[in-house]
């Protein structure tokens, strides 16, 4: 658990985290594979800007979880990530993941397709990039939020996706947190990625996040709780406020 001064020494030490995680899957097997959640994480995405010595050619860029929408709605945490940062970086366009545009042009609907998609085109990219074991894809880091409820990805408190196991990317269409079709990594896939790391900027994270650290895990009211393994987080003074 690492405590910074602000939300720009938070920024700072994600980019540091990243870029660590990426060089050491470079060169252990040519390629990194990192996931991102949507929701506030996406302002701290910036701090790789501008830093040097990035192997961009070789990240390939995913989403943990996406709402079922074009990507140039202000939604979409495709479209966020790529005003943030995604667009400013020469990683190939062919190494970013986002959800096949055409299954949301309307919402309705939209994610069972998409998930079944998304899972098709991971399941495609284990004989190359994406190593699997157990079954499971190993993703080398997942830069996570969470909601003041405890959600992380698309898996809500309480809800019966939080126990699903297959396949890898799951549809949800009553998500509390609008807009409600979305598609989502399962637990046990956000379980065997090698690394995860958890921000949590600001006072109205901090109950959560104490909340979170502090739980017994496997908590079926609060998601973040089953995320397991090699965990870092990254908070400001008041996210960590409340530890
Ligand atoms: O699409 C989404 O809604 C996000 O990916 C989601 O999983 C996010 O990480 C949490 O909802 C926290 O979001 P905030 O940090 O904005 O509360």
């Amino acid at each position: 658990m690492h405590i910074f001064q602000d939300q720009a020494e938070v920024a700072d030490a994600l980019a540091s985290l990243t870029m660590k995680a990426a060089e050491q899957a470079i060169e252990e097997r040519g390629s990194f594979t990192v996931a991102l959640a949507g929701g506030s994480l996406i302002k701290l995405l910036g701090g790789l800007k501008g830093k040097n010595g990035i192997d961009w050619d070789n990240w390939h860029v995913f989403w943990v979880d996406e709402r079922c929408v074009p990507h140039d709605d202000p939604e979409s945490n495709y479209g966020g990530a790529l005003q943030a940062l995604l667009s400013d970086v020469p990683i190939p366009a062919s190494q970013l993941y986002a959800i096949k545009e055409s299954l949301c042009q309307k919402n309705e609907g939209a994610a069972q397709p998409c998930a079944a998609e998304y899972d098709a085109r991971l399941k495609g990219l284990s004989r190359s990039i994406l190593p699997t074991k157990d079954g499971l894809p190993i993703f080398d880091l997942l830069l996570l939020g969470f909601g003041p409820d405890g959600h992380i990805c698309s898996l809500f408190p309480e809800h019966p996706l939080l126990k699903v196991t297959q396949p890898w990317i799951l549809p949800i269409s009553d998500s509390p947190k609008p807009p409600p079709e979305r598609i989502t990594f399962s637990m046990p896939v956000v379980n065997a990625a090698k690394k995860k790391c958890f921000t949590a900027i600001g006072e109205g994270k901090a109950e959560m996040a104490a909340t979170i650290i502090k739980s017994a895990g496997d908590d079926p009211k609060i998601p973040a709780s089953y995320v397991k393994g090699d965990v870092a987080w990254l908070m400001d003074a008041a996210g960590a406020s409340l530890l």
